[in-house]
């Protein structure tokens, strides 16, 4: 769908156009819209369709070759084996999807509980409603801090800034107001209408909804910009993986079948053997498995409330070493109360918390828990008498409010903000009695000592200011100058007791914290002094604008306490962090914590945060406490701990059997299994994993970080894959050389020993402790019993001669059991050693070299 470009016609006729009015839509009419224009989202329409799913699936190039292949088999007449080899693909193709889907479905239901609403004009009153069901037509009112949901034409706003960085590139905001309702077409400014995916960084708006979802100019670029995040170290290293167990599997198939060929076996049936083993080799459920466990992983850190917007974030939030933390709200209450307004003389004075409290009711920005503070207190007292003029809302560069007001016949700019910023704009001050003065050295001395004496005891404190205007109607830019100092108003921000021991839990679980607030510096100490969390070292946004990245990079790392911070440096200590190798989780609530939250690893955010701080992370707490987090990261483990044991476990045994069959090709003068054998193998050892998302982890998985290792993986299939072919050699020579056993009994006796040391070994590989001591899921001895159930079944069954097999004799099983009971205990003594992690592992290093 193409972007129609309704600004550059006007406003009258692009609202005529889709048929609305500033008096919004009733209702019903915007159902009617909504079921005819689809919802308001840039994701594909409808869920992708199950049956496209699964042709999608079966258009696997291996499983085309193995049907076609087995059609021949089936014309030339061996109709039985092309229906069993049909339904089997058939079977495990819906095994495998359907989980895949409960899995998706499931971590959408979740991530729908967290979506985006906004306030909507329905018959005749405000309402919040999803994103989603905007239509065109809509009015719509924004305020500081929302993300524009849709595209539109401004139809009111009060000091609105945007930041439209997403479709522009320029990070400065940009104002917005009404423009001319019958402004000529052809003009192509854009500064009267909004586009979806842009943010209010200031001030509020109402906006008349011309178009939605693909529609929008965002939805015209998004397939473009494809939402999909850049993988992390983990999905790449599991694609890494997969590819050369594919290689392997290239090369190993084509051996066996030049072996077969060269010693003058049927062609046909050699080929088929060696595409099913092809079939059963590759790692086709790992793309299942790895969603089904993320999406468990995600289910259960909903319980303890933090909901997963993006599933690989789990990942990382295992892998996490380091956790940055704005203050308020994650180590403060954010219950911030006024406690005092001491003019110069120290004492609490009228004039101060008169002028904050009208410049905290004209600001129309984001409202800070500042600004409530201030009007809470003054709510029995009257600002009447005061009217508004111009303001220039807060930003986080400025530090500052203006408000230009007026009373009576004085005109005044008044100014509020971070006191030494306030201070510096400042050339006299005013006592409590009216009188002004020169401020001088030894006067700004003073002020400061009264400022810092209060922040020394962790009170919050913003200075005010104001000087006469008369005759002003506007504030610009570079007004604030030679204004007239007044005093402070002193916060309170009670410490959360409850951090202190949520980040000893993070710290025991090798998560080290670092706190960055654009708060001052002694506040900032002495929060983490009350509440005894293990920081240490200060670092102020000034030393860190001196340093280059590569300083930053340097030194960022002995730091712990990061005060009065741009949202730029935020970002700049989370890449510096990243920099230095680690992985970095960022929370944080506000449209100053945003940036930070996209570039950390993984960005964090609370449920009451701005809608532009939500957007950005990867997972939303539903409760504002750090103590959540520690059991979500312990998930995260799980779900990783989880993923590994799948892929330890698959790696080996497809690895030992590439090699056994390997062997046997040029040993045995006959296929060890037919094709039809080889896949229902790999169906029962798939139908036997079904539980491991489910199992539990041990809890030396749990008390680290876990970075991907692709150098222990390898070690692991290295010793543990030989060692399966060792016992399945050992099998042939027992079924050959001494039970001289026919090729159905072979083949049937084969079959139950290599299903049931595949099966069993799970059991000791799935932990690093003697296997006795971790208990596995019910889930998965569940799986694990019905898969050797079946193992046992098919040569035992009064179907084992259509499938090939002959019952193989008692004393058979028994001699096949004994040596199941070596092979396992073998394996109990060789895992300690094939566990351990690759000696040239650093964690920092890896990680490193995965983010270039
Ligand atoms: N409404 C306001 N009016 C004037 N100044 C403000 C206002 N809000 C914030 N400031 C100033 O800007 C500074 C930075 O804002 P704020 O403390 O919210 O940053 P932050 O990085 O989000 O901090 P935190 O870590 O506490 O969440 C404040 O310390 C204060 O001096
Ligand atoms: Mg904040």
């Amino acid at each position: 769908m193409s972007e129609t470009r309704f600004w550059t016609s006007s406003a009258q006729a692009a609202i005529q156009a889709v048929g609305g009015s500033p008096a919004g839509l009733s209702a019903q009419i915007a159902a009617q819209r909504l079921a005819q224009d689809g919802p308001n989202s840039l994701g594909s329409a409808q869920h992708r369709r199950l049956l496209f799913d699964l042709a999608r699936r079966l258009a696997n190039p291996l499983v085309l070759i193995l049907l076609a292949a087995s059609a021949v088999a089936g014309l030339t007449g061996d109709l039985v084996s092309f229906t069993i080899i049909a339904a089997v693909i058939l079977l495990s193709t819906l095994l495998d999807m359907i989980q895949e889907h409960r899995a998706q479905n499931a971590a959408d239901a979740l991530r729908q509980s967290i979506a985006l609403r906004t306030q909507v004009l329905r018959d005749g009153a405000f309402v919040e409603q999803p994103v989603q069901d905007l239509v065109a037509g809509d009015v719509v009112a924004l305020s500081a801090g929302d993300l524009v949901p849709a595209d539109g034409i401004i139809l009111s706003a009060n000091a609105a800034q945007a930041n439209e960085a997403l479709l522009t590139g320029e990070p400065y905001p940009v104002e917005k107001k009404p423009q001319p309702f019958d402004a000529g077409p052809g003009d192509d400014d854009t500064s009267g209408v909004v586009f979806r995916g842009t943010s209010l960084v200031a001030g509020s708006l109402q906006m008349l909804v011309v178009a939605t979802g693909k529609r929008t100019r965002l939805g015209a670029i998004a397939d473009a910009l494809h939402e999909t995040p850049a993988p992390t170290a983990f999905e790449h290293g599991i694609h890494r993986l997969g590819m050369l167990i594919v290689r392997l599997t290239i090369f190993l198939v084509l051996f066996v079948l030049l072996a077969h060929l060269a010693l003058g076996r049927p062609p046909l049936q050699s080929f088929l053997f060696a595409m099913a083993l092809a079939v059963g080799l590759t790692p086709e459920l790992l793309p299942m498995i790895m969603t089904v466990a993320l999406s468990r992983g995600a289910q259960r850190m909903a319980a303890s409330r933090v909901v997963v917007k993006r599933l690989s974030s789990i990942h990382d939030l295992g892998q996490m070493d380091i956790l940055c933390t704005d203050k308020t709200g994650t180590l403060t209450e954010a219950h911030i109360t006024l406690v005092g307004h001491p003019g110069l003389d120290g004492r609490d004075c009228e004039r101060v918390i008169e002028l904050a409290a009208v410049n905290a009711r004209f600001e129309s920005g984001l409202k800070s828990p500042l600004d409530e503070a201030l009007l809470e207190h003054m709510a029995d007292k009257a600002l009447s008498g005061w009217t508004k003029i111009d303001e220039r809302p807060f930003d986080f560069e400025r530090r500052r409010v203006s408000v230009l007001a007026e009373h009576g016949a004085d005109r005044v700019e008044i100014v509020k903000g971070a006191p030494e910023t306030v201070l510096a704009l400042c050339d006299r001050a005013q006592t409590a009695d009216g009188r002004t003065m020169l401020l001088d050295e030894a006067l700004r001395r003073e002020i400061i000592d009264l400022h810092d004496a209060r922040a020394a005891e962790g009170l919050r404190l913003l200075g005010v200011a104001w000087k006469a205007a008369p005759g002003r109607t506007r504030i610009e830019q570079d007004d604030d100058g030679g204004l007239i100092f007044c005093g402070y108003c002193v916060f309170v921000d009670p410490p959360k007791p409850s951090a202190t021991s949520a980040v000893a839990r993070l710290e025991a679980a090798g998560i080290g914290i670092k706190v960055i607030s654009g708060d001052a510096a002694p506040v900032v100490r002495h929060l983490v002094g009350t509440l005894s969390l293990p920081v240490n070292g200060m670092m102020t946004g000034s030393e860190i604008a001196a340093l280059s990245d590569q300083a930053l990079a340097a030194r960022v790392e002995a730091v712990d306490i990061f005060a009065r911070v741009t949202p730029d440096q935020k970002t700049r200590i989370v890449r510096a962090l990243r920099a230095r190798g680690h992985t970095v989780g960022f929370i944080g609530d506000g449209i100053n914590d945003a940036p930070a939250i996209r570039a950390a690893d993984v960005g964090l955010s609370v449920d009451g945060a701005t809608d532009v701080a939500r957007d950005a992370a990867d997972m939303i707490l539903l409760a504002p406490d750090l103590g959540v987090l520690a059991d979500g990261v312990l998930e995260g483990r799980r779900t990783y701990a989880n993923i590994m044991k799948y892929l330890r476990m698959g790696t080996s045994s497809n690895f030992g059997n590439m090699l056994t069959m390997a062997v046997a090709s040029l040993w045995l003068p006959f296929l060890p299994l037919t094709p039809v054998q080889v896949l229902l193998n790999n169906l029962l050892y798939d139908l036997s994993q079904i539980g491991i998302p489910l199992d539990g982890a041990d809890r030396e998985d749990l008390a680290k970080p876990h970075a991907w290792d692709m150098a222990a993986i390898m070690r692991f299939t290295a010793i543990m894959g030989p060692l399966s072919s060792l016992f399945d050699i050992a099998t042939f020579a027992l079924l050959i050389g001494v039970a001289h056993a026919g090729i159905g009994e072979f083949r049937g006796a084969w079959f139950i020993e290599s299903m049931a040391s595949q099966i069993l070994v799970g059991f000791v590989i799935r932990t690093s402790l003697p296997f006795w001591r971790s208990r596995p899921h019910r889930a998965l001895v569940a799986s694990a019993v019905l898969g050797m159930a079946g193992a046992l079944a098919l040569p035992f069954g009064p179907w084992a001669g259509v499938l090939g097999f002959t019952s193989p004799s008692a004393s058979l099983i028994a001699g096949i059991a004994a040596l199941i009971l070596v092979y396992l205990a073998t394996a109990e003594w060789l895992k300690g050693y094939a566990l351990r992690a690759s000696p040239a592992r650093s964690h920092n290093m890896l990680t490193a070299a995965n983010l270039a």
